[in-house]
């Protein structure tokens, strides 16, 4: 596969990463408008970093757009003369819709849009997918692509902002709980080191006991917890303290707050 990332920012590099230490392609461009910052990454055989996109659409069949928004449709304009019938674009950028790509590069072209996470880099990004009309034959090759990476599915493009907040922020969510366990940890006597391995581990465990048995969580939570034991104590304490209610309005407030930058 001859891949181009147009926009080596966080997610075009955690993407790129992942395609690297998996060896997913034939060849790479990387594209960043300042290259000093990925020009090492030229060190890899077969990857060309340049600031160039047209350069990068020329050499390349499947196009990763991953740019802000704001970014977005001046480059589909610059690039937009370099596009042949095959090309595969996929873009990641939130919120840009299907439409409004089709409205610069043609309905004609093999549209894919995407939600990764940063996790790609470490090859386990939840990835929803959706495609234009054309797109739809192509989309296949979106997915064979996401599932090298970690998991895929495809959506309705309508639930795109959702996934958006779930998998893509979702991360930072995920972050801070872990962050908070691992400073609970601390004061009950870890250091730093071992808190911070302690808490990662054991949500790493619960995350593949759920994946592996394919089991409801609060029926592993079951078997967790001891009647009049210490772990339904420390839940009945969160859940008083608004745990799972605060962390509902959250992912409310975020969704809320994606909908005001453009909507589905
Ligand atoms: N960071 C994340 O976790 C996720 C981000 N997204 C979406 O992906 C897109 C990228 O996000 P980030 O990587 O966080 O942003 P970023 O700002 O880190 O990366 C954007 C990159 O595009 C480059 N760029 C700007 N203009 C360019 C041009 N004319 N030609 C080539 N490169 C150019 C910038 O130098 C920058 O490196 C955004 O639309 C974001 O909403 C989607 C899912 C997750
Ligand atoms: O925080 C944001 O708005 C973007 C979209 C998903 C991840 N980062």
């Amino acid at each position: 596969m001859k891949i181009a990332i147009i926009g080596t920012g966080n997610l075009g590099l955690s993407i790129a990463k992942g395609l690297i230490v998996n060896n997913a392609f034939t060849t790479l461009y990387l594209t960043k408008r300042k290259t000093e910052e990925i020009q090492e990454y030229e060190q890899h055989s077969k990857l060309k970093v340049t600031s160039d996109n047209r350069e990068a659409v020329q050499h390349s069949d499947i196009l990763i757009f991953a740019v802000q928004p704001t970014q977005m449709e001046r480059i589909l304009k610059e690039i937009k003369d370099d596009l042949h019938e095959n090309h595969v674009l996929i873009s990641t950028v939130t919120g840009f819709k299907i439409p409004a790509i089709e409205a610069i590069v043609g309905e004609e072209q093999f549209i894919v849009r995407s939600m990764p996470n940063t996790a790609i880099a470490v090859g386990k990004s939840m990835t929803c997918l959706c495609s234009n009309e054309k797109g739809k034959k192509r989309i296949a090759i979106a997915e064979a692509i996401f599932n090298r990476l970690g998991t895929s599915i495809i959506i309705p493009e309508n639930k795109m902002q959702a996934a958006t907040v779930i998998c893509a922020s979702g991360i930072a969510f995920w972050m801070r709980l872990i962050r908070a366990t691992t400073q609970g940890a601390v004061q009950l006597g870890f250091d730093a080191k071992d808190a911070h391995e302690l808490s990662m581990q054991t949500c790493l465990g619960a995350a593949s006991l759920l994946i592996e048995s394919g089991k409801h969580p609060e029926e592993e939570i079951d078997k967790v917890t001891t009647p009049r034991g210490c772990t339904i104590e420390g839940l009945n304490e969160m859940e008083h303290n608004g745990l799972s209610s605060s962390l509902i309005k959250g992912i409310q407030a975020s969704f809320k707050k994606i909908n005001t930058i453009t909507t589905d």
